[in-house]
């Protein structure tokens, strides 16, 4: 007859004689001593990000139609950028766009602003930098993400269009990040609108000129990107976009969800 083992279950695992640990799961849990470096390193960041997709999925899910204003932080009350970021997140909001910003000042201010003016709903998706910052007091519901990226997702997830006014660095990343999710059909839903002609037209001609000359893009690449200083064509070239796609899903039988989405969308459109 064969002696028992001595034996320890610990979740789905099993140990059994000289393999059974010394401690057991829950006493390593609520032992705080040894060293605490293990928060820097990268299978806790791991974590640290996953639970940062969970929080922004988990709260911009609830989020209807949304629409990203993208700008710069450095744009002061009182420009014209600022006033025109501020009527253009008027005109989404009350065409029934959340207006959803990175939460910091200048045009993403103005935009929330624009946005909380008429009762709309004023997203920020702040970013932890090194200086101290916080979010600009125009926004409902904020998220301060530690990482650019998960953020980055959040934008793109739950946005019909991304409205991009004059910035730097930040803004051209933005901008191109989006426009390369178009030209790579990773998204499909949305369109690219630059506001302020004067700003962006040398951009665009250098788009043109030098990387379709040089063939690093597609002929119909440029055209990924609207150009407008008006602030009702940004609305309706959101909308438009909107519907037209509803009305394709709509055509190719997706109809639970999307039916509804038409259905809206075109409600919008009569009743402006
Ligand atoms: C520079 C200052 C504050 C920076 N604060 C920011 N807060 C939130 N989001 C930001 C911030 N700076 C850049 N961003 C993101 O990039 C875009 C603007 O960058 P740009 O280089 O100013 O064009 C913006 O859309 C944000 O998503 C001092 O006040």
């Amino acid at each position: 007859m064969t002696e028992s083992r001595k034996t320890r279950s610990a979740g789905p695992l099993t140990y059994r004689g000289d393999a059974i640990p010394e401690t057991t799961t829950d006493q390593r849990l609520l032992d705080r001593r040894g060293p605490a470096d293990w928060v820097h390193t990268d299978p806790w960041r791991v974590l640290r990000i996953q639970s940062e997709f969970v929080e922004g999925f988990g709260l911009l899910s609830e989020v209807g139609h949304a629409v990203s204003v993208f700008g710069s932080a450095r744009t002061k009350p009182g420009t014209h950028f600022y006033e025109l970021g501020q009527e253009i997140g008027t005109k989404l909001a009350a065409s029934g766009y959340a207006v959803i910003t990175g939460g910091g000042p200048g045009v993403m201010e103005a935009a929330n602003r624009g946005a909380q003016d008429v009762d709309g709903t004023s997203i920020g998706l702040g970013i932890e930098l090194p200086f101290e910052q916080g979010l600009n007091d125009f926004i409902d519901i904020g998220v301060t993400f530690r990482y650019f990226f998960v953020r980055k997702t959040m934008f793109v997830k739950y946005s019909r269009a991304f409205v991009v006014l004059p910035g730097g660095f930040g803004t051209l990343d933005e901008l191109f990040e989006s426009i390369t999710l178009v030209q790579t059909g990773k998204v499909t839903r949305f369109p690219v609108v630059l506001v302020g002609t004067r700003f962006w037209s040398g951009l665009r001609d250098w788009i043109r000129d030098t990387l379709l000359e040089e063939g690093t893009i597609s002929p119909g690449d440029p055209e990924l990107m609207y150009l407008t200083d008006d602030p009702d064509e940004v609305v309706e070239i959101v909308r438009k976009s909107h519907v037209d796609l509803a009305r394709r899903e709509f055509e190719a039988g997706q109809v639970a969800d999307e039916a509804a989405d038409l259905h809206a969308a075109e409600e919008a459109s009569e009743s402006s």
